[in-house]
């Protein structure tokens, strides 16, 4: 199979789900979407059923004498949200935003297009109902960081590791019988499984070889090590946000969920949030309403979303505003410091297994999957992380194609054999990148979407350091098991970098800047110490809080979800406590 006809199945794929899409056969596990009258107020307003809004729409709404209006842009989440099995086929379908990112420097080198379309879920649970199900807690160093920042002890690991504790139902004998079960919860609502598979062990012992250890569990406070991967997945369901939070509290009478309903503005009266307009289609017909908050207004639209709506209330940097003609509220710097993990894939073929690919069942994830995170310096602090996929070329080829939107030509180099042989396709990624992007408006109207600036390597220290990740990355090449399994490491036909030597930095530069992928992990555009305070409450505004992972001032050095979720346990109990302050 070639990357066509691997594109051509998923395209297949994508119709039958249409049609079944047609038969709701997963409906009954979400809230009915509330009738909701022009004018109506609500004790809390948030803005965003995904991974952050739907944890503190839940949270908050625990206490049946307050009123919680959650305000979401998509619908259900599809049955491929729910199926683990069918991640990949929620790109560019109504279940997301459909972005893609402005050209940047390095945005040309063998992918599709210059605009490349990145996913950011519209659904209930936005994109934990669309992401790649990997689940990490990040590094206590990241947390102190964050203390540091916003001068705030609360957000120190010692006090976040309690809130990932009432998240997680965290379900693996051997985690929960070593040191490392005192870092995680079993009785919280995000139910989490690791990959027990047998095949990962030999890569594992591939990269002990190279003086990597080998852990139970990789977590916040020892992280350094390889580790079989940890996802969000229980009894074959994604654990996304909206079946974890929101389908047990569906049959609360005061949590009101309005799907498919877009806010458009922040209202915003003598510096104080008193509500949101929302534009919802009624019929054939677009109809405006305006709710108002008695107490407050959350905005959880997401990294992307989040800082588009604040700027289009007034909210950002007085000179972008001032350039759409949006009268100002608050000077900002909304928008800014837009992080991302970069990545650079890497392909083994170990040409000495043949076999027949293995059928994963709909409940499986659909590859055996570790990860590694990696000190250079020796230190507990991870300069890099891996995420490893053990699979087979037709499988992958459609993630070259599909997820990371390789041109067709690239991907049949890497991955198109003529045998079934089994492969291991690696995304390496630096934990600590110094490069920013941006999120702008593209105009004031809040049909357009936004303008995203993507970090990647911007900074020279950033790609200097994948370059030494990746070749750290490949030693293990020399392990004993990548020796007796044939390992081949698969290049694409590269004409800039052929002159190169294989074994110079300038060949893996040239190779990198190829072979680069964005980890969508986005965050930072409205940071705490910046934007919000400690508390999240949006500086200058009363009564406006932003709970998501635009709040991050730092990439932590992992995935968003763990994080994410987290940050809205404990903004959950942030306003539960100002609330009862709050006197109306
Ligand atoms: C393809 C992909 C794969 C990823 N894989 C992983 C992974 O495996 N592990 C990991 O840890 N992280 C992963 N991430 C990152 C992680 O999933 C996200 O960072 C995290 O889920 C973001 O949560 P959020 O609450 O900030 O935003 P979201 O979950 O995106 O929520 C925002 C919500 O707000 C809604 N919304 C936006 N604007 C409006 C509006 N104006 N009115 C009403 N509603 C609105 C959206 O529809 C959405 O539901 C991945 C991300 C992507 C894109």
């Amino acid at each position: 199979m070639n990357t066509s006809s691997a594109l051509s199945q998923v395209e297949k794929v994508k119709l039958a789900l249409r049609l079944l899409a047609v038969l709701q056969i997963t409906q009954y596990l979400w809230p009915r979407s509330a009738e909701i009258q022009d004018g109506q107020s609500f004790d809390y307003i948030v803005v965003g059923g995904g991974t952050a809004g739907a944890v503190v729409a839940s949270r908050l709404s625990e206490d049946p004498s307050i009123s919680v209006l959650l305000v979401e842009a998509g619908g259900d989440p599809p049955f491929e949200s729910d199926v683990p099995k069918l991640m990949l086929y929620l790109k560019n379908t109504t279940s997301d935003w459909n972005y893609t990112t402005e050209p940047g420097p390095y945005s040309s080198r063998c992918v599709k297009s210059v605009a490349r379309p990145f996913v950011q879920g519209k659904i209930l649970g936005g994109t934990s109902g669309a992401n790649y199900l990997h689940y990490a807690q990040g590094h206590y160093r990241d947390y102190n960081t964050w203390a540091k920042i916003t001068n705030d002890e609360t957000w120190r690991w010692e006090n976040v590791l309690p809130y990932f504790i009432k998240a997680e139902k965290f379900d693996d004998v051997s985690v929960l019988c070593s040191q490392a079960a005192q870092y995680h919860g079993t009785e919280g609502p995000v139910g989490l499984m690791r990959d027990n598979r047998p095949i990962i062990q030999n890569y594992l012992e591939a990269f002990q070889d190279m003086q990597k250890p080998i852990k139970d569990d990789l977590n916040a406070v020892d992280s350094v090590g390889y580790a079989r991967d940890v996802y969000n997945i229980q009894d074959g369901h994604r654990q996304s946000s909206a079946f974890s939070f929101l389908s047990p509290a569906r049959h609360r009478s005061n949590l009101f969920v309005w799907k498919n309903a877009l806010v458009t503005k922040i209202v915003i009266e003598d510096k104080t949030a008193v509500g949101v307009e929302v534009v919802k289609n009624v019929g054939d017909t677009e109809k405006t309403y305006s709710i108002r908050a008695i107490k407050e207004v959350i905005v959880s639209a997401g990294a992307i979303n989040t800082p588009k709506l604040l700027m289009l209330s007034g909210i950002g940097p007085k000179k972008h505003l001032r350039s759409h003609g949006i009268p100002l509220i608050a000077n900002l710097p909304v928008g800014k410091n837009l992080q991302d993990h970069t990545a650079a894939i890497v392909v083994f073929n170990m040409t000495k297994l043949h076999e027949n690919p293995p059928i994963f069942s709909f409940s499986d994830y659909p590859a055996f999957v570790f990860r590694g995170s990696v000190s250079l310096n020796k230190s507990d602090y991870p300069d890099y992380s891996t995420w490893n996929y053990i699979n087979f070329p037709n499988a992958l080829l459609k993630y070259c194609s599909v997820s990371y939107d390789f041109q067709n030509s690239v991907c049949d180099d890497m991955l198109a054999t003529s045998v079934n042989t089994q492969m291991l396709f690696s995304v390496v990624f630096g934990l600590h990148p110094r490069s920013r992007g941006k999120v702008l408006l593209r105009s004031p109207f809040y049909q357009d979407s936004p303008m995203v600036f993507t970090a990647a390597y911007l900074e020279k220290e950033d790609i200097d350091n994948q370059v030494k990740y990746v070749k750290d990355f490949i030693r293990v090449i020399n392990s004993a098991y990548f020796q007796s399994v044939g390992a081949e490491l698969k290049y694409p036909s590269l004409p800039k970098c052929n002159c190169k030597h294989k074994e110079d930095e300038e060949f893996w530069r040239c190779y990198i800047l190829c072979m680069t992928t964005p980890q969508h992990h986005y965050c930072g555009t409205s940071a705490m110490g910046s934007v919000v305070d400690g508390r999240l409450r949006v500086m200058g505004v009363d009564r406006l809080r932003v709970v998501d992972a635009s709040i991050i001032p730092i990439i932590p050095s992992s995935g968003l979800l763990g994080p994410v979720i987290t940050i809205a346990e404990k903004a959950a109990d942030f306003i539960k406590s100002d609330g009862d302050c709050l006197n109306f």
